[in-house]
């Protein structure tokens, strides 16, 4: 579950050349194949975690949906994180209300341990991997950058839109999920940042490592 419909078609045309095309209400186009001959489905989220509530509480609640794992961009915080790296979101801060479902408590947002470990062990010596916190945030502009440093500083790893939400979700309906990430940008040092087109095409790296842990 990517957040972008057209990164969904890619996902879906190199994982499973043969799938059929389920749905494509709002132009968020469903694929539903076999992937190692096992049932996958690849659908976008859309932007922002109130989009993709709606997607993942039906797929949990509507379809039989037991795994989500999202195959995103984020925005690199931590300086060791540089862009073109792979994030794997162990937890997820927020500032949304949206996961707010236990009067009086932070959650703690977190991975399935069981994808999680299943998606880092695929990881080649090549790929440059960092596991830990990501932050999802209601808002892509206007970051107040004492906030973003703090948060830095605090060891989180990059800046996005969905995780917290989608962790959420798997704990309210017994399901599990993960994020996968591909750092796009850079929030302290914008000199290496992703054209459009790259954000688009350059998943593969978080896409092996999604696509390990999809029948772990
Ligand atoms: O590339 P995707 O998966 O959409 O993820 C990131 O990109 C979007 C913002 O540009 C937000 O959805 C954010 O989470
Ligand atoms: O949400 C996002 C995604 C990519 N880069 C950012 O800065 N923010």
């Amino acid at each position: 579950m990517p957040g972008d419909p057209r990164r969904a078609e890619r996902i879906a045309n190199l994982l499973m050349p043969d799938a059929d095309k389920v749905s494509d209400v709002r132009g968020i186009g469903a694929y539903t194949g076999e992937y190692n001959g096992k049932p996958l489905s690849v659908m976008a989220s859309g932007m922002g975690q109130p989009s993709l509530a709606i997607y993942a509480s039906e797929l949990f609640m509507f379809y039989g949906v037991k795994r989500i794992i999202r195959v995103g961009t984020c925005g690199g915080m931590a300086a060791k994180v540089k862009v073109g790296d792979v994030v794997v979101a162990m937890g997820a801060h927020t500032d949304s209300s949206v996961t707010d479902v236990v009067p009086g408590i932070s959650l703690s947002h977190t991975a399935s341990w069981r994808l999680l470990s299943a998606a880092v062990a695929a990881a080649d010596g090549d790929m440059a991997v960092h596991v830990g916190p990501v932050v999802s945030r209601d808002k892509f502009y206007g970051n107040d950058p004492a906030q973003v440093q703090k948060l830095a500083d605090m060891g989180t790893l990059g800046v996005e839109m969905e995780t917290a939400a989608l962790y959420m979700l798997a704990a309210q309906h017994g399901a599990e999920a993960l994020t996968v990430l591909t750092v796009s940008d850079h929030l302290l040092d914008d000199s290496q940042n992703m054209s459009a087109e790259d954000r688009e095409l350059r998943f593969q790296g978080a896409l092996t490592l999604a696509a390990a842990a999809a029948h772990c």
